[in-house]
């Protein structure tokens, strides 16, 4: 008998009625239990909220604006181009922005197509070329369906340029996270479709990138093709911090955060670069802290801890794909600072005793001090570790001292989050 797609599995399961599965039984959930969230989905980093959430970026979102509006009448767009750190709203302001104009062109009898581009997912030419393209296509107005792989991206570019020819007046296209690109001749190709006689479509282009360098490394003929209008956005202060948390306290029931929660959200954030997705995930994770501990309030514990969980997972993030031996080193030069309350810089011998004696508890093989110096001076490059010199005393020579970047907290945290590491703990 055929199997139905939709089962995982033969699931022989004791409950009769799945609805009296205890994992998933919601009617024996505590009666008096407090809803936290109501509107999860407003804490979702992908959501693009409604313009009356988006705060104080009224300027940018006029400025790009300005660039797109030709497309109104049917005239050509400005490339642009938004630098920014992570979190400041590139990525909200270039989907709002596009999306208005879709709208205002349309009731003004002009087709406009839009397409979103993640370029840390999409890296390569072809990949990019074929989401744009397979995006794009409205089966209804072109007749043709665009294969999903077996084509390379110069036959994605012929489709492309017969949709555009069939289907629009005008396109706008994000690509985000820009400089993940590992070929900048997407940019080219689109820039010249019209002028090179390919589509006869305005196409406009939105590129960001969190790195203000990007454009420096861009070929020559890019740049003069692109002729983009660069816009930098600024972190966030800790006042509009607020003031963005406070347009999405609606995703929590009323009454459900304390008074403190969202000041103290915005203060921990302000600190880094006031970044606003950290602000969003971590007001977002406070709640589920909340949730999961049956809760009836988010306080400032939820918020703090919420926060330690968010610099656990960067910090894990970080180290993702060192090597046990690396994480035996920072594990030991974490106890190293934990034990000294005075000090947190230490010689790599030091920190090799240290070393020696934690793999020796786990029965681990042991590397040689050099090599452990090594790995120090990775570390360093890699900014988890800080190494300076120092003078030895008279007749001694100068040596490196390391201290870690990060909280030891933190660091112990992530380091024993690797299964590898469990017996340390
Ligand atoms: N001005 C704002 N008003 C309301 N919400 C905002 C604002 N700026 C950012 N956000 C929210 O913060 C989160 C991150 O924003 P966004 O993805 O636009 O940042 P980004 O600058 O593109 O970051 P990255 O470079 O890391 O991609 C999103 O959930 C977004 O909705």
């Amino acid at each position: 008998m055929a199997k139905d797609p939709s089962q995982l599995s033969d699931f022989d399961d004791r409950y009769e009625d799945p609805a009296e599965d205890p994992l998933f039984n919601i009617e024996g959930d505590d009666p008096d239990r407090v809803d936290i969230f109501t509107r999860k989905e407003l804490l979702k980093v992908g959501h693009v909220p409604e313009s009356a959430r988006i705060v104080g970026r009224d300027e940018e979102i006029k400025d790009i604006a300005a660039e797109l509006r030709p497309i109104v009448q049917d005239d050509p767009p400005n490339n642009v181009m938004i630098y920014g750190k992570t979190g400041t709203g590139k990525s909200l302001v270039a989907r709002h922005v596009t999306e208005r104009a879709r709208r205002a062109a349309e009731s003004n009898g002009v087709s406009v197509g839009t397409v979103y581009v993640d370029c840390a997912q999409h890296n390569t030419q072809t990949r990019v070329a074929r989401t744009v393209t397979r995006e794009l296509n409205k089966t209804e107005r072109t007749d043709f369906d665009v294969p999903r792989a077996g084509i390379g991206s110069g036959e994605y570019y012929d489709y492309l340029w017969e949709i555009l020819n069939l289907a629009y007046d005008a396109v706008i296209i994000i690509l985000d996270e820009v400089d993940r690109l590992d070929d900048d001749d997407i940019l080219m190709q689109l820039s010249r479709a019209r002028e090179s006689g390919k589509a006869d479509c305005h196409l406009g282009v939105i590129a960001v990138s969190n790195k203000i360098e990007y454009r420096d490394q861009l070929n020559e003929r890019v740049k003069s093709s692109l002729r983009e209008e660069e816009f930098v956005f600024q972190p966030y202060d800790a006042n509009q911090l607020r003031g963005i948390m406070k347009h999405r306290r609606d995703a929590f029931h009323d009454g459900v955060l304390s008074d403190d929660v969202i000041p103290l959200t915005a203060a921990l954030a302000a600190q880094e670069h006031g970044d606003a997705r950290k602000a969003i995930e971590i007001l977002r994770h406070a709640g589920e802290l909340a949730e999961r501990e049956n809760a009836d309030q988010v306080v400032a514990e939820h918020v703090r801890d919420a926060q330690e969980w968010a610099e656990v997972d960067r910090f894990e993030e970080l180290l993702r794909g060192s090597t046990t031996q690396v994480k035996f080193i920072l594990y030991s030069l974490a106890l190293l600072t934990e034990e000294s309350s005075n000090e947190d810089e230490f010689s790599t011998s030091r920190i090799y005793k240290r070393y020696k004696n934690t793999t020796e508890t786990v029965d681990a093989k042991v590397l040689s001090e050099h090599r452990v110096y090594e790995l120090l001076k990775e570390q360093a490059f890699l900014g988890v570790v800080e190494s300076t010199r120092t003078g030895g005393g008279r007749g001694e020579g100068s040596y490196l001292e390391h201290r870690l970047v990060q909280d030891t907290g933190i660091v112990l945290k992530s380091v024993l989050r690797d299964s590898r590491l469990e017996d340390l703990a």
